[in-house]
């Protein structure tokens, strides 16, 4: 491994063409990994920018064996499966039909729920894929981070970032549209064994040298990811990295994680 701190990287590609590929063999490493160590292989899924680059990606790889995969959701919107805002629908269309994960082993929000009824109906889905964990531990958490610093559905300023309690929370007043969704909170967000954050483009600059460079002290939820026992990544492309003076990675053609 060409990273200096085990377990934490800041890692800085070209461009999405040269970090795709990386983010994917991240996927397949771990998902080997936690099946070698464990028989099954959970991963969480964020939505926006991830989706297409994630489903392109893996796509590109040979079929992984998905037969021990159980997917969830870092956050998802309250819509219907069919509307394009729909985290599950956008990867139902680019990923998962396309290789072999069961249907029993995604674990989907009930979109016909009003919201705070849907985040306990997904609670007690993780629940049960997680029996006797008083938070889930994932094995890898993919997430993304707003322009505005945002991660999962964790908003800046909004009193969800204090959960400590609850698996999984609704929020009803997003500031980014839909307004209703519902969300992991921290304490599962810093539970997970790996979590990789995947941040691309010139909007997430500024924002994004404050949560790495000035850490808890940044006022951006995505500051408060700090898994307390897990690897912390951070995939980054050039436009989103213009304004970090920290050391950060440079791999050349071929790195994995
Ligand atoms: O609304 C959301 O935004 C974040 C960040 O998305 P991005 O397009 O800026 O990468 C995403 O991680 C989250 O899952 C989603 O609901």
């Amino acid at each position: 491994c060409w990273c200096s701190a085990p377990g934490l990287g800041f890692v800085v590609f070209p461009s999405s063409a040269e970090l795709g590929p990386v983010l994917a063999h991240l996927v397949i490493s771990r998902a080997e990994k936690a099946i070698a160590s464990h028989g099954r292989f959970t991963l969480g899924l964020s939505g926006g920018s991830l989706v297409s680059m994630l489903s392109k990606e893996l796509l590109a790889l040979p079929q992984p064996d998905c037969s021990k995969w159980v997917i969830g959701f870092c956050d998802e919107r309250l819509v219907s499966f069919d509307d394009p805002e729909s985290t599950f629908g956008l990867y139902k269309n680019q990923l998962f039909p396309k290789i072999n994960i069961p249907e029993s082993g995604i674990l989907t929000i009930d979109s016909s729920l009003p919201v705070a009824e849907c985040a306990e109906d997904y609670a007690c889905k993780l629940k049960q894929v997680f029996p006797g964990e008083e938070f889930p531990v994932f094995d890898l958490l993919l997430l993304g981070m707003g322009p505005d610093g945002h991660t999962c559905s964790l908003f800046p300023g909004h009193p969800l970032l204090e959960e400590t309690k609850k698996i999984v929370a609704p929020i009803s007043d997003s500031p980014k549209p839909p307004p209703q969704r519902v969300t992991m909170t921290f304490p599962v967000v810093n539970a997970a064994r790996c979590v990789a954050f995947v941040s691309t483009g010139g909007s997430k600059a500024t924002v994004l040298k404050e949560v790495l460079e000035d850490g808890k002290a940044s006022p951006y939820p995505a500051a408060r990811v700090a898994p307390t026992s897990g690897e912390l990544f951070w995939l980054i492309d050039d436009p989103a990295a213009a304004a970090l003076t920290i050391q950060v990675e440079r791999p050349g053609a071929g790195a994995k994680l």
